[in-house]
């Protein structure tokens, strides 16, 4: 079929599965929610009556019942995880199945469909799994894996800061997931230790929070308007040519990355020790702030942060050049060998 034709039967299958919450391949998700989206302000009196429950599953110990699937009926919150931006984390569990997940919800007004349709377009046990996505009127709500170990940005608090052992081995496992997004044109935006989940004994690192992703042009170029409001990351992990306006490629996920690790070894994020915001002209105009790379670092550590931090994006190392880097470092330092919670460092 052509790609009209294709798109067409889309939409059809897309129609068939609305207004109700069904176990679906994860294919069917982005069209049902960009679909969503384009309709949604047409349909502000519906939420208010609280009529509106549709979505897909794609985890079978999810189960929607007559078709619905909604909080206090057929899942219940069993506690508050976290709070942010973006909205709110919980663990919920499935009604008739007992199954444990964790869930993201967010007002419909600021859901991006790309937060799934990225998703959809990657697979790596580098990424935090997705079981689905249900909007209960005026709220989509994203299901996905629980990760007991919490979040990096949670062990940089409790740890003050981590030692350099730990932070390449977190670093080299994030530039791997870059790797696999990189190589499927999606952009994540907004890469820092808060998008980082742990496996309970912290030997497992997972990239996560697709709401500010973006799927690359077949030019690798973005093809969203640079200053779109709401699309920026953290202001902290941004790279010079976002700031500049001047639309990003995936070498904007490399710079956040070394950002990322500028936190884990400091316990504080770049340029906050020595700017006040709006810190974008400083990012713009100043050097990259390898000055703040810890002077007890290993130089190969060093090398890594300095070839992520290049402030033109065309110098600056790929995720899976860096990546080379990181596993260098890691085995200069004589790899992992930190505990996961040792004693506590004063940040810098
Ligand atoms: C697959 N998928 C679906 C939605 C997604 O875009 C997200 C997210 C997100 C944002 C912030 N925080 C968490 N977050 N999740 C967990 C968890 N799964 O256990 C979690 C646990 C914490 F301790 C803190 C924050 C957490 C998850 C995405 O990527």
């Amino acid at each position: 079929s052509s790609p009209k034709e294709s798109l067409q039967g889309q939409d059809l299958a897309v129609q068939a599965l609305r207004g109700s919450v069904s176990q679906e391949e994860a294919k069917h998700l982005g069209p049902f929610f960009q679909q969503v989206k384009s309709e949604a302000c047409s349909e502000e009196e519906e939420w208010e009556s609280g009529g509106c429950n549709e979505g897909v599953l794609l985890n079978e110990n999810l189960k929607p019942v007559n078709y619905e699937y909604k909080e206090g009926h057929e899942y219940t919150v069993c506690s508050h995880i976290q709070n942010g931006a973006f909205g709110e984390v919980y663990c919920v569990k499935d009604n008739s199945t007992g199954f444990q997940c964790a869930a993201k919800r967010i007002p419909l007004d600021r859901f991006r469909s790309e937060e799934v349709s990225s998703w959809s377009a990657l697979n790596s046990s580098r990424i935090v799994q997705l079981y689905g996505a249900v909007r209960e009127d005026a709220f989509v709500t994203l299901f996905m894996e629980l990760k007991k170990g919490g979040s990096l940005a949670q062990l940089i608090r409790e740890s003050g800061r981590l030692p350099q052992d730990r932070a390449l081995f977190y670093h080299e496992q994030v530039l791997e997931a870059l790797e696999h997004l990189h190589s499927r044109r999606v952009l994540h935006r907004d890469v820092k230790a808060d998008n980082v989940l742990l496996s309970q004994d912290g030997e497992k690192a997972f990239l996560c929070d697709f709401g500010h992703s973006e799927k690359l042009g077949l030019n690798g170029k973005s093809q969203v308007p640079p200053t779109g409001a709401g699309l920026q990351g953290t202001e902290t992990h941004m790279a010079p040519e976002v700031v500049l306006g001047e639309g990003c490629s995936s070498q904007a996920d490399v710079w956040s990355s070394c950002c990322m690790m500028l936190h884990m070894l400091n316990g504080c994020h770049p340029w906050t020790r020595y700017y006040t915001h709006p810190l974008c002209l400083k990012i713009a105009n100043e050097p990259p702030p390898i000055k703040e790379i810890p002077a007890t670092c290993n130089p190969c550590t060093a090398d890594v942060i300095k070839m992520g931090l290049e402030k033109d994006p065309i110098k600056r190392a790929l995720a899976a050049e860096l990546r080379l880097k990181v596993k260098e470092a890691l085995k200069q330092v004589g790899g992992l060998r930190s505990p996961l919670k040792g004693t506590y460092q004063e940040p810098a």
